[in-house]
């Protein structure tokens, strides 16, 4: 479904990403799991056209990216910290949202009524605290029954009860067959959503591994502690 074929990404001197390349298919749910700055959100960010890689392609579903913005309808992304106009009330931005897609698009208030933001509409951007503006988030993600999810640290700042809420419906897209993303240094909440783990360090593809295979070649018997074994050592 996603193709990343040999993608470096060059800031200055530093290289954010180098010669990657990864297969990403549709019902996976995938970890993407590296130390702080090897380059993770470049990557998403590189998928989601926000990034223009240095050198290298991403094909998505068959077609280059390049030069191609409608590949993105089929994605839902959660940023790390999301940034929307301050002065917009929470209705205000999910309306433009909904006027920017094409309105005979599928919806899923599911979130938006687990999470009553109905009785927040009219509070503004810069109002709300960093739990309900991820909420916001979520609900966006999710808005428009996107094939493919990119969640970049998707609970951060959630309330257990929404994390779990959150959690659920992550799974339920996995069920349903959706390509899934997902960074997260909260490693036991991975445990129940991830089947593979892609590791990455100082922009390089290190492994991608199913979760049973990276649990039997670091030797332990949990997602969280396999994935402690690859941060702790460094190439396996
Ligand atoms: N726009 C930019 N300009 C210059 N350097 C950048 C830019 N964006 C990212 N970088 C650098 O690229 C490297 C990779 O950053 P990135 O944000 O992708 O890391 P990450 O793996 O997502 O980190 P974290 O786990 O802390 O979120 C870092 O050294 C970062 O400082």
């Amino acid at each position: 479904m996603i193709e990343i074929k040999n993608i470096s990404k060059q800031f200055g001197k530093l290289m954010a990403l180098d010669r990657l390349n990864l297969q990403l298919n549709a019902g996976e749910s995938i970890a993407l799991i590296g130390p702080n700055g090897c380059g993770k959100t470049t990557l998403i960010k590189s998928i989601l056209g926000m990034v223009l890689p240095t050198r290298g392609d991403i094909i998505f579903n068959g077609k280059s990216i390049r030069n191609d913005d409608l590949y993105r309808n089929d994605i839902g992304y959660m940023p790390q910290i999301g940034r929307y106009p301050e002065n917009m009330t929470i209705g205000q931005v999910l309306k433009m949202i909904k006027s920017i897609r094409h309105a005979a698009q599928a919806q899923d208030y599911d979130l938006y009524n687990r999470f009553e933001l109905g009785n927040m509409l009219h509070k503004r951007m810069r109002t709300l605290s960093g739990g309900t503006t991820q909420k916001v988030s979520a609900v966006l993600a999710f808005l428009f029954k996107p094939r493919v999810l990119i969640l970049d640290e998707p609970t951060a700042g959630l309330d257990p009860i929404a994390a779990e809420i959150l959690k659920a419906k992550i799974i339920e897209a996995r069920s349903r067959g959706c390509l899934i993303l997902i960074t997260s240094h909260l490693l036991s909440e991975l445990e129940d959503i991830v089947s593979q783990v892609v590791f990455m360090q100082e922009g390089k593809l290190i492994l991608h591994k199913n979760v049973d295979e990276l649990k039997y070649l670091t030797g332990e018997d949990s997602l969280a502690r396999s994935i402690v074994h690859l941060l702790k050592t460094e190439v396996v």
